[in-house]
C-alpha cells in the first residue's frame, strides 16, 4: 500500500466533515433570490426557477440559442432577438422537433447531434403509437401531469401556461361601474368621528365600500401578526385615493404621536401634492395629523430641515425623493421602524427596477422585510408595515407581482365594465383581467391626413363645445407649435396653455390651478399628467399623438370620465397611425365601441384660410428662433472673443506676448 495514501479513518471523516461544512457555507450563502410561486420552492436564480417550472409544472420557456437566456413570454424573446441580434434575427434556421431556433444549419447540426442522435437510436425500438391524451377532470392534459421517467428524452412542443397566483384567482370583486345602484350611502361605513367630510363626498364609491371596512378592521382590531397586505386594481376615476387617506388618518388617530405612520409613494411630483390636498381635505381645517411631502418641486435642505424640527406623521414622496433623504445623512432624518402603512399608487409605472432602486433600501429600514419563509419569519416581522399597491392597470405577470414581497397578500378588483366586456380568448394580462374604460368614457378615432390634425382638434373643440380639453403630445416640440396654430385659430375662443416636464415648481401649479379654475381652457400636455391626475371636469381628451401603449391609453383617458361623470376621448391619426392603433387596443378589446370618423379635406375648407395663416405665422416663429439660436452661438463666441481680449486678473495680456524663439 503507497505510505503515501494511508488514511486514518479521521483523515477519512476530516474530508468529510470539510466537504459538509463547504455544502453547508454554500447552502446558506445561497441568497434566495425567487420562489416558485406553484410549490412555495426557493431557487437562487431565475433560470433555474424557469427550468422548474418548465420541468415540474410543463410551463414553457424559450432559450436563446446564442445567449442561452431563458424567457417565459415569446414577445420578451422577439424583443431580446430584434435589440441583441439585428432586425432579421429571427429569419433562422428551426429545429423542427424542439423548435429551437439556430443561426446557421451547422449550429443546428451539432443540436442535432448532440440532442436528438439518441432519439434516433432510440426510435429504432418499436415504440407504441402515444395514447390519446386523456383529459383530466381538473381539464388538464393527464400526460402532462405525470413526470417524466428519468433518461426517458422526449423533446414534445410544452404549451404555455398562464401562471396566475392564487390570491389573484380569489381576488374580493366590486363592480367598475359608478352610479346610483352601485354607490353606498356614507352612514354605511363608520369613520373615525374626527375626521371631516367633504361636501362633494354623498356616498361610498364601489371600491371604497369594499377596500375601508377591511382595512378599518385591521386599524380597530389589529392582528396578532402583521395584516395582510392589500392590492387594488379599479378602473381611473373611481376613488382608489380615498382608500388609503381614511385608513391612514385613522391610523394616526386624533392625538398623534411623533411617530411616523405612513409613507406614500408616487410616480410623479403633481400627484404628490395631488395627495397631500385630499389628506388635508379630510384631515380638516385644524388638521391632527402632519402631512409632509417630498419631491422634486420642494428645496431640498428645507425639506431636511423641516424632517428633522417637526417629524411628520405622513410622508407623501416620489421614490428617488425619499431615498435621497434616507441616504443623505446617517441616521436618517426619517424613521421607518414604526410604520403602518407602506402605500405605492400606480404601482405599475414604478418599473420593474424598483426594488433595487429604492424598495430593499425601504423594507430594510423598515426593520427588514424579507421574504417570509417560515413562522419564525413571520414572528420577527410582526411590526412590518402593511403595503397596499394600487392601479387602474395593475399587472397580472407573477414575476411582476413577485417584486413586491405581499404578505398574504389580498386582491379587491374591479369586474368587468358593461361596455367593455371581454371574451375569455383575449389574454388577461391585467389583474382585473381586463383593461378597461369606466363606461361613462366613449372613444373617437379621426382618420384624416396628418397635415390637417391641428384644424381637426380645433374643429372638433369648436363644434363639441368642450369646457375643459387635455390634448396629449408626445414630444415637447409639437406642444409649442400646437399650442401656438390653435391661439392663431381660435382667436380669443378658448384659452390655449401647455405644460410639460420642463416647467418647474410653482409653475406646475400655477397651471393646473388656472386650467382647474378658469372654462374655456385647453391644455397641451406631455404624459407626465397622464397617471392620476385629477383635473376638475375634463370634458375631452385628445391623443394628438397615439400612446405607447395600451396601458398608456387607459391612464390618458382616465382623465375625463371620473367619478362616474361623462367623458368623451378623440384620438387623431392618418391612416397608417389608424393601423398601429387598431393594433394595440384590438388585443385588450378596448377598439370595441370606438367611432372612426374620416375627415376629409372639403371639411377643411371654411377655416383653410385662417389655418394657413396660422402656419405661415408659426414658420416666421420657428425662423427667427432658429436665427436667435445661431446668433446667440455666434454671440456667445464673439462673447468668447471679448473675454479672452480682456485681461486677465493678474492685469496681463498673456495674447500679447512675443512667442519667445530659442537661439542656439
Ligand atoms: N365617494 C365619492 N364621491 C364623490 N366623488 C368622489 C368620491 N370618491 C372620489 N371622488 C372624486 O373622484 C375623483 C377621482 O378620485 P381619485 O383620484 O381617487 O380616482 P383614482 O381611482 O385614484 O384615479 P386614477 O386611477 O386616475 O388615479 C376625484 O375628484 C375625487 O374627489
Amino acid at each position: 500500500m503507497d505510505l503515501g495514501i494511508i488514511r486514518t479513518s479521521s483523515g477519512i471523516d476530516n474530508e468529510e466533515k470539510n466537504r459538509e461544512e463547504a455544502m453547508k457555507r454554500k447552502v446558506t450563502e445561497t441568497i434566495v433570490t425567487t420562489y416558485c410561486e406553484l410549490c412555495e420552492q426557493n431557487f437562487s436564480s431565475s433560470k433555474m426557477l424557469l427550468l422548474h417550472r418548465n420541468k415540474v409544472h410543463n410551463t414553457a420557456y424559450i432559450e436563446c440559442h446564442l445567449c442561452l437566456k431563458l424567457f417565459t413570454r415569446t414577445i420578451q424573446f422577439n424583443r431580446h432577438m430584434k435589440t441583441h441580434y439585428g432586425p432579421n434575427a429571427m429569419s433562422h434556421v428551426k429545429c423542427e422537433l424542439c423548435e429551437r431556433q439556430f443561426k446557421d444549419k451547422e449550429s443546428l447540426k451539432t443540436h442535432w447531434e448532440v440532442s436528438h442522435v439518441e432519439d434516433e437510436e432510440m426510435d429504432t425500438e418499436d415504440v407504441e403509437p402515444k395514447p390519446e391524451a386523456k383529459i383530466g377532470e381538473n381539464g388538464l392534459n393527464k400526460d402532462r401531469e405525470l413526470f417524466k421517467v428519468l433518461g426517458k428524452q422526449e423533446m414534445k412542443n410544452l404549451e404555455a401556461l398562464k401562471v396566475t397566483s392564487s390570491w389573484v384567482q380569489h381576488a374580493t370583486t366590486f363592480s367598475a361601474t359608478i352610479d346610483s345602484s352601485t354607490s353606498q350611502s356614507l352612514s354605511k361605513i363608520d369613520i373615525p368621528d374626527f375626521l371631516t367630510v367633504p361636501d362633494t363626498i354623498s356616498t361610498w364609491f364601489p371600491v371604497q365600500y369594499s377596500v375601508l371596512p377591511a382595512l378599518f378592521k385591521d386599524i380597530q382590531a389589529p392582528p396578532p401578526l402583521r395584516p395582510r397586505d392589500v392590492a387594488i386594481a379599479a378602473p381611473t376615476g373611481s376613488g382608489k385615493t380615498i382608500c388609503y387617506v381614511l385608513p391612514v388618518l385613522a391610523a394616526v388617530g386624533s392625538r398623534p404621536s411623533n411617530s411616523l405612520h405612513a409613507v406614500i409613494l408616487v410616480p410623479v411630483q403633481t400627484l404628490v401634492t395631488q395627495i397631500v390636498e385630499e389628506f388635508r381635505r379630510w384631515n380638516g381645517p385644524e388638521g391632527t395629523a402632519k402631512v409632509v411631502s417630498l419631491s422634486g418641486a420642494n428645496d431640498f435642505d428645507k425639506e431636511q430641515r423641516q424632517l428633522s424640527a417637526d417629524p411628520p406623521n405622513v410622508i407623501v414622496a416620489t421614490p428617488a425623493r425619499l431615498v435621497q433623504h434616507l441616504t443623505a445623512q446617517i441616521p436618517p432624518p426619517i424613521d421607518l421602524s414604526k410604520l403602518r402603512f407602506l402605500i405605492v399608487d400606480e404601482a405599475d409605472r414604478m418599473g420593474k427596477l424598483m426594488r433595487e432602486e429604492w424598495l430593499d433600501l425601504v423594507e430594510f429600514l423598515c426593520g427588514g422585510m424579507e421574504r417570509v419563509a417560515c413562522l419564525n419569519d413571520v414572528i420577527r416581522q410582526r411590526r412590518a408595515p402593511q403595503k397596499i399597491v394600487l392601479s387602474a392597470t395593475l399587472s397580472k405577470d407573477v414575476e411582476e407581482l413577485h417584486l413586491w414581497n405581499l404578505f398574504k397578500p389580498k386582491l379587491f378588483s374591479a369586474t368587468a365594465t358593461k361596455a367593455k366586456d371581454i371574451t375569455s380568448t383575449v389574454p388577461m394580462d391585467h389583474i382585473s383581467g381586463r383593461l378597461a374604460l369606466p363606461s361613462s368614457i366613449s372613444h373617437r378615432l379621426i382618420v384624416s391626413d396628418s397635415k390637417f390634425h391641428p384644424l381637426a382638434v380645433y374643429q372638433q373643440i369648436q363644434r363639441n363645445k368642450f369646457n375643459r380639453t387635455l390634448i396629449f403630445v408626445n414630444e415637447v416640440s409639437s406642444s409649442n407649435r400646437l399650442a401656438h396654430v390653435l391661439k392663431e385659430l381660435s382667436q380669443g375662443e378658448f384659452e390655449v396653455d401647455y405644460f410639460t416636464a420642463q416647467l418647474f415648481g410653482k409653475r406646475r401649479y400655477k397651471m393646473l390651478e388656472k386650467f382647474n379654475k378658469n372654462p374655456n381652457r385647453v391644455l397641451i400636455c406631455s404624459d407626465v399628467l397622464a397617471r392620476g391626475t385629477d383635473l376638475n371636469r375634463v370634458d375631452c381628451v385628445i391623443n394628438y399623438n397615439l400612446p405607447a401603449d395600451d396601458k398608456l391609453f387607459v391612464h390618458r383617458a382616465g382623465r375625463t370620465g371620473r367619478a362616474g361623470q361623462e367623458g368623451y376621448v378623440i384620438s387623431v391619426g392618418d391612416k397608417e397611425t389608424k393601423r398601429l392603433f387598431v393594433k394595440m387596443l384590438k388585443v385588450t378589446n378596448l377598439w370595441g365601441d370606438t367611432v372612426e370618423e374620416q375627415m376629409d379635406e372639403y371639411l377643411f375648407e371654411k377655416d383653410l384660410e385662417r389655418y394657413t395663416k396660422a402656419i405661415e405665422s408659426l414658420k416666421t416663429i420657428v425662423s427667427t428662433n432658429t436665427k436667435t439660436k445661431n446668433g446667440s452661438a455666434a454671440k456667445r463666441s464673439g462673447f468668447e472673443a471679448k473675454r479672452k481680449s480682456r485681461p486677465n486678473a493678474r492685469g496681463e495680456k498673456p495674447w500679447l506676448k512675443k512667442k519667445t524663439t530659442t537661439t542656439e
